[in-house]
Protein backbone atom coordinates (compact mmCIF):
# COMPACT_ATOMS: atom_id res chain seq x y z
CA UNK A 1 0.00 0.00 0.00
CA UNK A 2 1.24 3.31 -0.77
CA UNK A 3 1.78 5.96 2.08
CA UNK A 4 0.21 9.03 2.09
CA UNK A 5 3.38 11.01 2.08
CA UNK A 6 4.14 9.06 -1.73
CA UNK A 7 0.57 10.37 -3.03
CA UNK A 8 1.68 13.92 -2.01
CA UNK A 9 4.39 15.09 -3.82
CA UNK A 10 6.78 17.31 -1.21
CA UNK A 11 5.46 20.91 -0.53
CA UNK A 12 8.59 23.03 -0.40
CA UNK A 13 9.28 26.80 -0.29
CA UNK A 14 9.72 26.95 -4.23
CA UNK A 15 6.56 25.03 -4.98
CA UNK A 16 4.70 27.63 -3.05
CA UNK A 17 6.33 30.53 -4.76
CA UNK A 18 5.41 28.98 -8.46
CA UNK A 19 1.43 28.46 -7.10
CA UNK A 20 2.02 31.77 -6.41
CA UNK A 21 3.52 33.48 -9.18
CA UNK A 22 0.83 31.49 -11.43
CA UNK A 23 -2.07 32.89 -9.14
CA UNK A 24 -0.73 36.73 -9.80
CA UNK A 25 0.29 35.81 -13.60
CA UNK A 26 -3.39 34.38 -14.00
CA UNK A 27 -4.92 37.49 -11.77
CA UNK A 28 -3.30 40.26 -13.88
CA UNK A 29 -4.06 38.21 -17.31
CA UNK A 30 -7.91 38.34 -15.85
CA UNK A 31 -7.40 41.78 -15.25
CA UNK A 32 -6.11 43.17 -18.56
CA UNK A 33 -8.89 41.24 -20.10
CA UNK A 34 -12.06 41.64 -17.89
CA UNK A 35 -15.20 43.44 -19.27
CA UNK A 36 -13.67 43.25 -22.93
CA UNK A 37 -14.56 41.17 -25.86
CA UNK A 38 -11.18 39.30 -25.08
CA UNK A 39 -12.50 37.76 -21.99
CA UNK A 40 -15.36 35.73 -24.15
CA UNK A 41 -12.29 34.71 -26.70
CA UNK A 42 -10.77 33.31 -23.77
CA UNK A 43 -13.25 31.42 -22.87
CA UNK A 44 -13.70 29.85 -26.30
CA UNK A 45 -10.22 28.84 -26.22
CA UNK A 46 -10.34 27.33 -22.62
CA UNK A 47 -13.74 25.43 -23.92
CA UNK A 48 -11.74 23.91 -26.86
CA UNK A 49 -8.94 22.89 -24.99
CA UNK A 50 -11.53 21.23 -22.16
CA UNK A 51 -13.30 19.27 -25.03
CA UNK A 52 -9.58 18.33 -26.64
CA UNK A 53 -8.83 17.09 -22.83
CA UNK A 54 -12.31 14.89 -22.48
CA UNK A 55 -12.52 13.73 -26.66
CA UNK A 56 -9.01 12.54 -25.92
CA UNK A 57 -9.42 10.73 -22.69
CA UNK A 58 -13.03 9.12 -24.42
CA UNK A 59 -10.95 8.26 -27.38
CA UNK A 60 -12.71 9.84 -29.98
CA UNK A 61 -10.58 10.20 -32.96
CA UNK A 62 -12.10 11.87 -35.50
CA UNK A 63 -12.60 14.60 -32.92
CA UNK A 64 -9.28 14.53 -31.59
CA UNK A 65 -7.77 14.97 -34.57
CA UNK A 66 -9.61 18.45 -35.37
CA UNK A 67 -9.61 19.74 -32.29
CA UNK A 68 -5.91 18.62 -31.76
CA UNK A 69 -5.36 21.33 -34.65
CA UNK A 70 -6.66 24.15 -32.68
CA UNK A 71 -4.50 23.04 -29.81
CA UNK A 72 -1.08 22.60 -31.71
CA UNK A 73 -1.41 26.39 -33.36
CA UNK A 74 -2.87 27.43 -29.63
CA UNK A 75 -0.03 29.69 -28.61
CA UNK A 76 -0.04 31.48 -31.56
CA UNK A 77 -3.67 31.52 -32.08
CA UNK A 78 -3.58 33.26 -28.51
CA UNK A 79 -0.70 35.78 -29.29
CA UNK A 80 -2.36 36.93 -32.55
CA UNK A 81 -5.41 37.01 -30.94
CA UNK A 82 -4.58 38.83 -27.76
CA UNK A 83 -2.22 41.05 -29.27
CA UNK A 84 -3.25 44.38 -27.31
CA UNK A 85 -3.44 42.05 -23.82
CA UNK A 86 0.16 40.11 -24.63
CA UNK A 87 1.32 44.28 -24.89
CA UNK A 88 -0.23 45.84 -22.22
CA UNK A 89 0.95 42.44 -19.97
CA UNK A 90 4.53 43.35 -21.27
CA UNK A 91 4.62 46.92 -20.39
CA UNK A 92 3.50 46.15 -16.85
CA UNK A 93 6.03 43.40 -16.28
CA UNK A 94 8.48 46.11 -17.69
CA UNK A 95 7.05 48.87 -15.73
CA UNK A 96 7.43 46.51 -12.39
CA UNK A 97 11.15 45.78 -13.03
CA UNK A 98 11.94 49.39 -13.79
CA UNK A 99 13.58 50.79 -10.63
CA UNK A 100 15.16 53.93 -12.48
CA UNK A 101 11.10 54.82 -13.09
CA UNK A 102 9.94 53.96 -9.33
CA UNK A 103 8.90 56.88 -7.35
CA UNK A 104 9.10 55.39 -4.66
CA UNK A 105 12.69 55.16 -4.91
CA UNK A 106 13.74 58.81 -6.14
CA UNK A 107 11.76 59.45 -3.05
CA UNK A 108 13.72 57.57 -0.57
CA UNK A 109 16.79 59.50 -2.05
CA UNK A 110 15.78 62.84 -2.27
CA UNK A 111 12.98 63.57 -0.11
CA UNK A 112 9.13 63.33 -0.68
CA UNK A 113 7.96 66.86 -0.39
CA UNK A 114 10.81 68.36 -2.87
CA UNK A 115 9.25 65.80 -5.15
CA UNK A 116 5.44 66.96 -4.30
CA UNK A 117 6.96 70.61 -4.85
CA UNK A 118 7.97 70.01 -8.09
CA UNK A 119 5.53 67.47 -9.38
CA UNK A 120 2.61 70.70 -8.36
CA UNK A 121 4.75 73.08 -10.62
CA UNK A 122 4.06 70.97 -13.38
CA UNK A 123 0.56 69.48 -12.98
CA UNK A 124 -0.65 73.21 -11.68
CA UNK A 125 -0.98 74.46 -15.59
CA UNK A 126 -3.14 71.07 -16.06
CA UNK A 127 -5.18 71.10 -13.31
CA UNK A 128 -5.92 75.22 -14.64
CA UNK A 129 -6.66 73.79 -17.77
CA UNK A 130 -8.93 71.23 -16.97
CA UNK A 131 -11.25 73.98 -14.73
CA UNK A 132 -11.55 76.61 -17.30
CA UNK A 133 -12.53 73.60 -19.67
CA UNK A 134 -14.78 72.10 -17.39
CA UNK A 135 -16.42 75.65 -17.22
CA UNK A 136 -16.66 76.74 -20.34
CA UNK A 137 -17.63 72.90 -21.39
CA UNK A 138 -15.06 72.55 -23.59
CA UNK A 139 -14.65 68.82 -24.44
CA UNK A 140 -11.11 67.48 -24.19
CA UNK A 141 -8.88 64.53 -24.38
CA UNK A 142 -5.41 64.92 -22.53
CA UNK A 143 -2.89 61.81 -22.38
CA UNK A 144 0.02 61.40 -20.04
CA UNK A 145 2.32 59.12 -21.87
CA UNK A 146 4.97 57.65 -19.66
CA UNK A 147 6.80 56.71 -22.62
CA UNK A 148 6.34 58.53 -25.71
CA UNK A 149 6.07 55.82 -28.80
CA UNK A 150 6.79 57.41 -31.53
CA UNK A 151 5.31 55.08 -34.06
CA UNK A 152 2.48 54.64 -31.69
CA UNK A 153 1.46 58.41 -31.04
CA UNK A 154 3.32 60.52 -34.39
CA UNK A 155 1.40 58.35 -37.47
CA UNK A 156 -1.66 59.86 -36.59
CA UNK A 157 -1.19 63.47 -34.43
CA UNK A 158 0.22 67.01 -34.97
CA UNK A 159 4.09 67.69 -33.79
CA UNK A 160 3.96 70.21 -31.09
CA UNK A 161 6.58 69.90 -29.11
CA UNK A 162 5.97 72.90 -26.41
CA UNK A 163 6.01 73.70 -22.91
CA UNK A 164 2.82 72.89 -21.24
CA UNK A 165 0.83 75.79 -20.40
CA UNK A 166 -2.92 76.63 -19.26
CA UNK A 167 -3.48 79.10 -22.27
CA UNK A 168 -1.72 76.70 -25.11
CA UNK A 169 -4.35 73.73 -23.54
CA UNK A 170 -7.11 75.85 -23.42
CA UNK A 171 -6.51 77.16 -27.06
CA UNK A 172 -5.36 73.98 -28.64
CA UNK A 173 -9.33 72.42 -27.27
CA UNK A 174 -11.10 75.86 -28.61
CA UNK A 175 -13.90 74.45 -30.56
CA UNK A 176 -12.78 76.77 -33.66
CA UNK A 177 -8.68 75.63 -33.34
CA UNK A 178 -7.63 73.42 -36.04
CA UNK A 179 -6.10 71.31 -33.32
CA UNK A 180 -9.02 70.77 -31.41
CA UNK A 181 -10.50 67.16 -32.23
CA UNK A 182 -8.86 64.35 -30.99
CA UNK A 183 -5.96 63.84 -28.13
CA UNK A 184 -3.23 65.55 -26.59
CA UNK A 185 -0.50 64.04 -25.63
CA UNK A 186 2.12 65.10 -22.79
CA UNK A 187 5.11 63.13 -22.54
CA UNK A 188 8.74 64.35 -21.09
CA UNK A 189 7.32 67.69 -19.82
CA UNK A 190 6.40 68.85 -22.58
CA UNK A 191 3.20 68.88 -24.86
CA UNK A 192 4.82 66.72 -27.47
CA UNK A 193 1.86 66.52 -29.79
CA UNK A 194 -2.12 67.34 -30.37
CA UNK A 195 -4.96 66.30 -32.77
CA UNK A 196 -4.14 62.53 -31.99
CA UNK A 197 -6.25 60.34 -33.12
CA UNK A 198 -6.69 56.80 -30.85
CA UNK A 199 -7.20 53.18 -30.89
CA UNK A 200 -11.00 53.09 -28.87
CA UNK A 201 -11.88 50.79 -25.85
CA UNK A 202 -13.60 47.60 -27.06
CA UNK A 203 -15.13 47.45 -23.75
CA UNK A 204 -18.91 46.73 -23.97
CA UNK A 205 -19.86 47.26 -20.08
CA UNK A 206 -19.37 51.22 -20.46
CA UNK A 207 -22.16 53.22 -19.35
CA UNK A 208 -24.30 54.78 -22.35
CA UNK A 209 -23.53 58.20 -22.78
CA UNK A 210 -19.97 57.16 -23.54
CA UNK A 211 -19.09 58.26 -27.11
CA UNK A 212 -15.65 58.36 -28.86
CA UNK A 213 -13.72 60.67 -26.42
CA UNK A 214 -14.34 58.77 -23.84
CA UNK A 215 -13.71 55.50 -25.74
CA UNK A 216 -10.32 56.43 -26.65
CA UNK A 217 -9.50 58.06 -23.62
CA UNK A 218 -9.71 54.31 -22.08
CA UNK A 219 -8.48 52.75 -25.39
CA UNK A 220 -4.88 54.56 -25.10
CA UNK A 221 -4.83 53.59 -21.50
CA UNK A 222 -5.03 49.74 -22.58
CA UNK A 223 -2.95 50.04 -25.05
CA UNK A 224 -0.46 51.91 -23.89
CA UNK A 225 1.39 53.07 -20.50
CA UNK A 226 -0.27 55.93 -20.54
CA UNK A 227 -2.59 57.58 -18.45
CA UNK A 228 -5.84 59.76 -19.60
CA UNK A 229 -8.17 62.99 -18.49
CA UNK A 230 -11.41 63.26 -20.14
CA UNK A 231 -13.30 66.34 -19.92
CA UNK A 232 -16.91 65.82 -21.46
CA UNK A 233 -18.21 68.58 -23.96
CA UNK A 234 -21.95 67.53 -22.77
CA UNK A 235 -21.90 67.59 -18.86
CA UNK A 236 -18.43 69.59 -18.11
CA UNK A 237 -17.06 66.21 -16.08
CA UNK A 238 -14.26 65.59 -15.86
CA UNK A 239 -13.15 61.36 -15.86
CA UNK A 240 -9.58 59.98 -15.32
CA UNK A 241 -8.42 56.56 -16.85
CA UNK A 242 -5.99 54.28 -15.99
CA UNK A 243 -5.29 51.02 -17.59
CA UNK A 244 -8.29 50.63 -19.08
CA UNK A 245 -10.35 51.58 -16.32
CA UNK A 246 -11.96 54.76 -15.64
CA UNK A 247 -12.92 57.32 -12.84
CA UNK A 248 -16.06 59.07 -13.46
CA UNK A 249 -16.47 63.07 -12.13
CA UNK A 250 -13.64 63.27 -10.18
CA UNK A 251 -12.98 66.19 -8.50
CA UNK A 252 -9.90 68.56 -8.42
CA UNK A 253 -8.56 67.55 -5.06
CA UNK A 254 -8.62 63.88 -6.96
CA UNK A 255 -7.08 64.71 -10.14
CA UNK A 256 -3.99 66.27 -8.41
CA UNK A 257 -3.71 63.57 -6.21
CA UNK A 258 -3.56 61.41 -9.00
CA UNK A 259 -1.62 63.01 -11.39
CA UNK A 260 1.26 63.54 -8.67
CA UNK A 261 0.99 59.96 -8.51
CA UNK A 262 1.09 59.04 -11.96
CA UNK A 263 2.51 62.10 -13.80
N1 LIG B 1 -10.30 57.89 -31.93
C1 LIG B 1 -10.30 59.08 -31.33
N2 LIG B 1 -9.18 59.52 -30.72
C2 LIG B 1 -9.17 60.72 -30.10
N3 LIG B 1 -10.24 61.54 -30.02
C3 LIG B 1 -11.37 61.14 -30.60
C4 LIG B 1 -11.46 59.89 -31.27
N4 LIG B 1 -12.72 59.77 -31.75
C5 LIG B 1 -13.37 60.89 -31.39
N5 LIG B 1 -12.57 61.71 -30.68
C6 LIG B 1 -12.92 63.02 -30.12
O1 LIG B 1 -14.17 62.90 -29.51
C7 LIG B 1 -15.06 63.86 -30.04
C8 LIG B 1 -16.45 63.29 -30.11
O2 LIG B 1 -16.80 63.00 -28.84
P1 LIG B 1 -18.18 62.25 -28.48
O3 LIG B 1 -19.25 63.26 -28.31
O4 LIG B 1 -18.41 61.09 -29.39
O5 LIG B 1 -17.65 61.67 -27.11
P2 LIG B 1 -18.21 61.57 -25.66
O6 LIG B 1 -17.42 60.48 -25.01
O7 LIG B 1 -19.72 61.47 -25.69
O8 LIG B 1 -17.77 62.94 -24.98
P3 LIG B 1 -18.60 64.25 -24.64
O9 LIG B 1 -19.19 63.98 -23.29
O10 LIG B 1 -17.54 65.29 -24.65
O11 LIG B 1 -19.65 64.44 -25.74
C9 LIG B 1 -14.52 64.20 -31.39
O12 LIG B 1 -14.88 65.52 -31.75
C10 LIG B 1 -13.04 64.05 -31.23
O13 LIG B 1 -12.45 65.25 -30.75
Amino acid sequence: MQSIQSLFPKIGFFSILDVLLVALIIYQLYNLIRGTIAANIFIGFAVIFALNFVVKALDMKLLTIILGKFVDVGIIAIIVVFQQEVRRFLLLVGKNASLQRNKAWWQYFFGKSEVEKNNYARIKPIIDACKSLKQTRTGALIVFAKYYDEQFYQNSCEVVEAKISKRLLESIFQKTSPLHDGAVVISENKIKSASCILPLTEKTDLPAQFGLRHRAGIGVTEANEATAIIVSEETGEISYAKQGRIKMNISFAELEKVLNKDF
